[in-house]
């Protein structure tokens, strides 16, 4: 049994509550903090959960999850390293925030204390998601594998170095957020070729769908099952041609490029806020 205190519960600490609970984790062992009250009790109903302060939700919690945004994840540490100092249960504290590194958490929290960072995707949610897991200076293998172990409850993890977080982040999790783009994009165009919406709607998700579980399924990659619907001559070939030309490949590496150099922002803005408090 693991007890979980999910600070933040925004979207992304939804998707981890909605993810746990749909994967049998007892609401008993989840609270939430959340600023806003209304939304913090909207979730404690939906998921059976009970809201809580940040003092009494950290109290004997063995993973406090940090899913605020990052800006917020400075303050929100300071005090979670104040609510545990004194505490004789080991708490894993665990950030889910994009461009916050292990040393910004740790210089916030008791010398020693164990942090591990994850960046998830709010896939978690239908508990699809994919993971990425780095390990702060005091972390432990064995609390890797509780924080590895808890996120796969909720999908696939990968264990990576810290500084592999910003590509993370760039591919997995912003990722989702690609797909419903072109999947709007091609609702949209349906629309255009004469189809009503709903029809599209069903059509393009069901797509997604469909080519989501092929790839998941882990036979050909990517290429060959594109040049398996590609007919000779057909329909598939012309399209992708117009893919090409319109520079998709070229513009999905720049797409990820600005993730990646975001996170990276973020991460610099995070040292220079600790730089400040120890001049
Ligand atoms: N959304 C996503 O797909 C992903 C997000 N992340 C990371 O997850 C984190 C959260 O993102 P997201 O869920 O989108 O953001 P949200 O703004 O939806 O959620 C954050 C929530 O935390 C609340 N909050 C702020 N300060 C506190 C506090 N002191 N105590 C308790 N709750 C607080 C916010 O309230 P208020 O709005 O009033 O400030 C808000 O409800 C970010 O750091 C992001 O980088 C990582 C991977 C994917
Ligand atoms: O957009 C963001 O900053 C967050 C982090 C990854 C996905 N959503």
């Amino acid at each position: 049994m693991t007890r979980i205190a999910v600070v933040g519960g925004g979207r992304i600490g939804e998707a981890l509550i909605a993810g746990l609970r749909e994967a049998g984790t007892p609401g008993s062992d989840i609270v939430v903090i959340e600023a806003v009250q209304a939304r913090a009790d909207e979730l404690a109903k939906k998921y059976s959960i009970l809201p809580t302060t940040l003092d009494i939700g950290c109290e004997g919690a063995d993973v406090i999850a940090i899913a605020v945004k990052p800006q917020d994840v400075p303050a929100v540490t300071e005090r979670i390293g104040e609510a545990i100092s004194d505490s004789v249960h080991e708490s894993i504290v665990v950030s889910l925030a994009a461009g916050v590194s292990t040393e910004s958490l740790e210089n916030k929290l008791s010398a020693g204390s164990p942090v591990v960072r994850v960046m998830p995707n709010t896939a978690m949610l239908v508990g699809q998601g994919v993971s990425a897991v780095c390990k702060g200076r005091f972390a432990r293998d064995e609390h890797v594998e509780q924080v590895k172990t808890l996120m796969e409850s909720v999908g696939g993890v990968v264990v990576v170095t810290e500084a592999q977080m910003d590509a993370v982040t760039a591919v997995s999790g912003s990722g989702p957020a690609y797909f419903f783009l072109l999947t709007e994009a091609m609702i949209d165009a349906g629309v255009e070729q004469g189809l009503p919406r709903d029809v599209a709607t069903t059509l393009a998700t069901g797509t997604a769908h469909g080519a989501g579980a092929m790839l998941a399924a882990g036979g050909d990659g990517p290429g060959q099952l594109r040049y398996n619907v590609c007919s000779p001559g057909g329909t598939t070939a012309a399209a992708i041609r117009a893919f090409e030309a319109g520079g998709l490949r070229a513009t999905v590496a720049d797409a990820m490029e600005a993730a990646a150099t975001k996170s990276h922002a973020i991460s610099q803005a995070s040292k220079d806020d600790d730089d400040d408090d120890i001049a």
